[in-house]
């Protein structure tokens, strides 16, 4: 049953906090899907995907509490017209016709927990979820923000394998919070606006799989060997920064939220043929030897029209870089195991 369908007024998109000087005359329709929408991350990302008017059709999924949160962010007066799905049998409704899916459904750390320990719960529902999409959107543009991002973006890619769905260009694991949190670390020690920051991140969504690239960070600044240290650790850190900070209430969500509305926006942006798109994310790559690989990715009408090489590397990183490939390496071969039992 769909539990709400209500048209919205469109407001002008030139008051939209999400447009970032892309020229749109003619905005083609578009369906989002969120999938664990009634969450931490859920509730604030079906907000913030609301407020971006590149959405026409905003679709919410939980296994329970959507028709709730539907029905509030349904008030809001943009463009997208809101419609809440509960529990598995209104799945396929939900994912009909989506453009982007954005999966944050799953359990999040309590203080104590790597993002690992969350696979035995997680995995099951990122390979269920992923089953759906392959019947029901299978040129869906995924998004996984479900962790353990290293496993679980792999365990996408089996499904849809089985499926005989699998696009790589059309599955990512949203790395976007590492981005996020290295642009606003950076800002803070090097004294720059933290507006005209731009630092790449790489590698995966784990630990010191997270290697942010200062070398290549702009605007310049002089930072010492020290500082590098303590805001690459601090990047890699942050999302236990955030775990321990909430107690055992949960992890970051305010904050996913944003990156995720940061990069299915770019998403989108990519399939309407906006240019020079370009965000990092956790793809199929052939950049390092490893299968799945976070770097730049630029984005277009079909997903990832490229993925970006490394760049030059310092010393520091080009170390931090070998000594993530075991790790990343085995969390890729977790996944890819668990989704062919
Ligand atoms: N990629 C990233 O950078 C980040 C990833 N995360 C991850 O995002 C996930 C969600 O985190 P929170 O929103 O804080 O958790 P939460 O527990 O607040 O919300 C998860 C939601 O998923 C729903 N859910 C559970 N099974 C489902 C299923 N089969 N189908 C649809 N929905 C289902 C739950 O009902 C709940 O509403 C966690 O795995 C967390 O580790 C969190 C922060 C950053
Ligand atoms: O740390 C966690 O468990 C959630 C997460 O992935 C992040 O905040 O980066």
């Amino acid at each position: 049953m769909m539990l709400r369908s209500i048209k919205s007024l469109a407001t002008s998109p030139s008051s939209h906090i999400l447009r970032r000087g892309y020229a749109s005359e003619a905005v083609p329709d578009r369906k989002v899907a969120v999938l664990g929408a009634a969450g931490g991350i859920g509730q604030p990302l079906a907000l913030l995907m609301k407020l971006n008017p590149l959405v026409s059709s905003l679709a919410l999924y939980d296994i329970a509490n959507t028709p709730g949160v539907a029905a509030d962010v349904s008030h809001i007066n943009t463009r997208s017209e809101v419609s809440g799905y509960s529990g598995e049998a209104e799945l396929g409704k939900a994912l009909e016709g989506a453009d982007v899916v954005i999966i944050p459904a799953g359990v999040p750390r309590k203080p104590g927990m790597t993002r690992d320990d969350l696979f035995n719960i997680n995995a099951g529902i990122v390979k269920g979820l992923c089953q759906a999409i392959a019947k029901y959107c299978p040129h869906a543009l995924v998004n996984m923000i479900s962790n353990p991002v290293n496993s679980t973006v792999p365990i996408a890619a089996e499904v849809f394998k089985k499926a005989g769905t699998y696009d790589p260009k059309r599955l990512f694991g949203v790395t976007t919070l590492d981005v996020v949190r290295a642009k606003t670390f950076y800002a803070g020690k090097a004294k720059v606006p933290v507006a005209e920051v731009n630092v790449p991140v790489v590698g995966g969504h784990a630990g010191i799989t997270i290697l942010p690239l200062f070398s290549q960070a702009t605007p310049k600044a002089n930072l010492s060997d020290a500082e590098i240290t303590a805001l690459t650790k601090r990047t890699q850190d942050g999302g236990t920064e955030v775990v321990e900070a909430k107690a055992g209430k949960g992890s970051a969500t305010l904050s996913m939220a944003y990156a995720g509305a940061i990069f299915a926006d770019a998403c989108l942006k990519g399939l309407n043929g906006a240019p020079d798109v370009v965000e990092c994310s956790y793809v199929q790559s052939t950049i390092t030897e490893l299968p799945f690989f976070a770097s730049k990715v630029r984005l277009g009408k079909n997903g990832v029209e490229e993925v970006l090489g490394l760049g030059p590397l310092s010393d520091y990183e080009k170390e931090g870089l070998e000594k993530l490939k075991p790790e990343l390496q085995s969390s890729i071969e977790k996944g890819i195991k668990f989704a062919n039992q």
